[in-house]
């Protein structure tokens, strides 16, 4: 039966992309042309031009990217008008068709979880397509949102082994038997992944492995066969396009690779006044930067050096 991972996989066939964009407003960076009217004590005017610089985002990226992927937290600083600012953003991102990945990395007990779930999994107005998912609280924090997105033809990413510098002193603990946290994590999700297979082979219940980790992922690959990977940490982070072709399979499949600061400032280096920098410029160079990284990727992922 088709499911989310099959969406995924044609979409990117389609685009000839496993690009994801973050959508990690930060008015800090915003030129002045997205700033010059705007007025910093109130949170409306703040989210209308964080809704503008989206907007510019979205139209230079929709043709080369596989889904965008908002990051929660750039909203909900600005209260009610952040959350608004995501709706629209949403919306927009719909309007040209492209899968809604929500970083919100939620988890909880199971009948907050389930609620969770309905928010960004149901059919409300900051739903998306997909969720990130914090599954530390064990099975009952993260089973009602495998069961909404199974529900709903939506999809999950369950955070595994995240891109971050510490994220070893949790998640690489050693356990009684000699296997780390995350890999015992892994052999979890995957036996619930290979029951929930598409005619690709994936599972809707994916992993984020950050760009950040690639022999780890090459283990984690091998013990999760049936998941599709996040894989932030690309750009911004470190993580090189080079070192990633293990995330794939031998099909360049398996894995979406995400980055936010690398392709939505992009502007920021290209000339030393970037504040002057126009919405045309803005759009042309996060345009670029979005075919450069896409391209990067596809040489990578269909390489036999894994
Ligand atoms: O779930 C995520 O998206 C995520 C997981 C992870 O392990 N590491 C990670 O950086 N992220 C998110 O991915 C984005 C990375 O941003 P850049 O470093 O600017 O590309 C941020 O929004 C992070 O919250």
């Amino acid at each position: 039966m088709v499911n989310f991972a099959d969406v995924l996989i044609d979409e990117s066939k389609k685009k000839n992309s496993v690009l994801v964009v973050g959508l990690d407003p930060d008015v800090k960076f915003l030129p002045d042309c997205l700033l010059k009217n705007v007025d910093y004590s109130s949170n409306e005017s703040i989210s209308d031009a964080i809704y503008e610089f989206n907007k510019i985002i979205i139209n230079a990226v929709a043709d080369h990217v596989v889904a965008v992927k908002p990051q929660l937290a750039y909203y909900e600083v600005y209260g009610s008008y952040g959350i608004k600012a995501l709706e629209k953003t949403i919306s927009y991102a719909r309007s040209k068709e492209l899968i809604i990945i929500n970083d919100a990395k939620r988890g909880d007990i199971g009948s907050t979880s389930a609620a969770y779930a309905r928010a960004f999994l149901g059919d409300g107005a900051i739903s998306g397509d997909m969720v990130t998912v914090n599954p530390f609280l064990g099975s009952d924090g993260y089973m009602p949102f495998i069961e909404a997105a199974q529900e709903n033809n939506k999809g999950v990413f369950l955070l595994l082994k995240t891109s971050n510098p510490s994220s070893y002193e949790i998640q690489d603990l050693k356990l009684e038997n000699g296997e780390l946290l995350y890999f015992k994590l892994a052999e979890e999700i995957e036996k619930l992944a290979c029951k929930t297979i598409g005619v690709n082979n994936y599972s809707f219940i994916g992993a984020v492995v950050g760009a950040t980790y690639p022999e780890e992922a090459k283990r984690i690959r091998e013990t999760l066969p049936h998941s599709i990977f996040l894989v932030p940490g690309f750009g911004a982070q470190g993580g090189k396009a080079e070192d990633l072709s293990v995330f794939f399979d031998v099909s360049g499949n398996g894995a979406v690779v995400s980055s936010s600061r690398g392709i939505i400032y992009s502007y920021m280096n290209e000339t030393d006044d970037w504040n002057k920098t126009t919405e045309n410029e803005m759009q042309g160079y996060i345009n670029e930067a979005a075919i450069k990284a896409k391209e990067q990727l596809n040489e990578v992922r269909f390489s036999s050096n894994r």
